[in-house]
């Protein structure tokens, strides 16, 4: 079963009128970054690249084709019992660029991130605080018998 926006309002700081949605909410463009390395994932290991932010001017990306992480600027916090899933706005697909979004665990809380693919040759470009993406939340059966407590618990708070 998923939360209504309305509902899902109570879990996600700062928002505004316009960011909720019959049966989700859009979150808003915080930062942008360059991967400026390799990223490495093993089976015990895992060694995240660094990146480089970019600077927007007067509070717009003007981004070239190419993969970027992005980082969401409302804080999310996902209910004991539920999951969030996250997709691109379609307005940002159908300008020729995708965000790919992992599985939200229930007992997250922070700023998510998430991998922002142009495609558009042409490039496409983004004011900081758009709406980007639509997060719902899906009512579990039972609440799991452990919360998230990985390493990006409270993350960019
Ligand atoms: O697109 C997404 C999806 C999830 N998250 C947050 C919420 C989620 O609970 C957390 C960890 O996600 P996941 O469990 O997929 O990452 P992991 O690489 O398996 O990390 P860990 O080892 O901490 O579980 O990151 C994001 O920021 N962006």
């Amino acid at each position: 079963m998923a939360y209504n926006g309305k509902e899902m309002s109570n879990y996600i700081k700062g928002i505004n009128e316009s960011q909720i949605q019959p049966a989700g909410v859009d979150l808003r463009l915080d930062k942008v970054f360059k991967f400026i390395e390799e990223g490495y994932l093993g089976e015990g290991k895992r060694v995240l690249p660094n990146t480089e932010e970019i600077a927007p001017i007067d509070n717009l990306y003007d981004l070239s084709k190419g993969a970027y992480k992005i980082r969401f600027f409302d804080i999310v916090e996902i209910p004991k019992e539920a999951i969030g899933i996250c997709f691109p706005r379609s307005s940002l697909l159908r300008m020729g660029a995708n965000l790919s979004c992992a599985l939200w665990d229930p007992g997250y809380s922070g700023r998510g991130e998430a991998l922002l693919n142009v495609l558009n040759d042409k490039g496409i470009k983004i004011e900081k605080y758009a709406r980007i993406a639509q997060i719902i939340f899906i009512k579990l059966k039972d609440i799991p018998d452990k919360l998230y407590n990985g390493i990006y618990n409270n993350e960019n708070l």
